[in-house]
């Protein structure tokens, strides 16, 4: 099968960064994340892509917090532009800005980006791989940071539609930074190659957090770093809560550690040096309802009459950042 155009600069970063290993399941992984059937919209979304086509002269801001791409569009082209941006939601990772539409995400990812940027190691000249990255704003913000090569991996197809929405915008103007539709599960074995890798918002998603770390160890070269980011709870080194059914309606939540049991599971993990770089609760203010994603948000998440708990009565969502090296 031909490969398709949208995919080629992915190819030719991991010829040139000699992700061997991977490269050789690259087509049969595109083939099955991007399979039509999986989701029934992805046909229609693809078709987005289509009809967005390119901007003549775009500029591209990675350093700031909307990543942007600027073209002097027509009014006509930038109310075109932004229907079929709008086609695409909900956006809940951002923000973003094409010419003068300005995607109000559900998240202020950029606020995280502030909370960690101060901790980790120059990003200057490293690979790096952002395991869970949504559609590619953190991304796009660790290219704008110096990185050399950017792979988000994330099984989501809407987030992989709205990464080439802007990667495609961007057009020559585009950074190193690929997507690939799959999930860290089908990470080969044992690449020990990535400078840095990220894992936010991922862990307590998993039903085997230690196992998760491992996999995230194996990923990066002996030195490398990592940088974690998850929910979390107050408490001791041996404090963890597994929620019931639910946590903030999420079905999916399996393991909240607290900073400090998280840092001796890293340690048991394998890795050195781990620091609790960051420990904050959400807020309503970073986490909302916009015209970009009009869904229930985290106010609805809460108990309406004790926002320090879940509608479940758990502790409200609180996040922390933990940075770690391997051995
Ligand atoms: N098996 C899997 N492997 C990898 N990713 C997965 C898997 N399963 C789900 N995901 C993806 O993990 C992401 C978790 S969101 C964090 C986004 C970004 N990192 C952020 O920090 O804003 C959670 C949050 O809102 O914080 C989603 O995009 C899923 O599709």
């Amino acid at each position: 099968m031909p490969i398709d155009p949208r995919h080629l600069p992915l190819y030719h970063a991991f010829i040139e960064h000699d992700l061997a290993p991977w490269l050789a399941c690259l087509p049969a992984q595109l083939a099955e994340g991007l399979d039509t059937r999986r989701h029934g919209d992805l046909s229609g979304w693809l078709r987005v892509l289509d009809k967005l086509g390119n901007v003549k002269e775009p500029r591209v801001s990675l350093t700031t917090p909307h990543v942007s791409v600027d073209a002097d569009l027509s009014e006509g082209d930038q109310q075109r532009c932004a229907n079929l941006l709008k086609a695409l939601a909900p956006w809940r990772k951002g923000p973003w800005r094409v010419g003068t539409t300005v995607i109000d995400t559900e998240w202020h990812s950029d606020w995280k980006w502030e909370r960690l940027a101060p901790h980790i190691s120059d990003l200057t000249e490293r690979r790096v791989l952002d395991v869970g990255g949504g559609n590619g704003y953190h991304g796009f913000r660790m290219a704008g940071a110096g990185a050399r090569l950017v792979i988000v991996i994330d099984p989501s197809p809407r987030f992989y539609c709205q990464f080439h929405a802007i990667r495609q915008l961007m057009g020559p103007q585009a950074p190193d930074v690929h997507f690939l539709p799959v999930g860290i599960e089908d990470v080969p074995a044992r690449l020990e190659t990535f400078d840095t890798t990220f894992s936010m918002g991922v862990l307590y998603h998993r039903r085997s957090p230690i196992d998760h770390l491992l996999a995230l160890r194996d990923t990066l070269r002996p030195g490398g770093e990592l940088v974690l980011e998850t929910l979390v709870v107050e408490g001791d080194e041996h404090t963890v809560l597994v929620p019931g059914e639910r946590y903030a309606q999420m079905p999916n939540v399996y393991f909240l550690p607290s900073s400090l049991a998280l840092a001796q599971w890293l340690t048991r993990a394998g890795f050195t040096n781990v620091r609790i770089v960051d420990e904050a609760v959400t807020t309503r203010d970073e986490q909302r309802r916009t015209d970009w994603m009009t869904y229930q948000s985290l106010a609805d998440f809460l108990d309406p009459n004790d926002p320090t708990r879940t509608i479940e009565g758990y502790p409200a969502p609180r996040r922390a950042v933990l940075i770690a090296e391997r051995t």
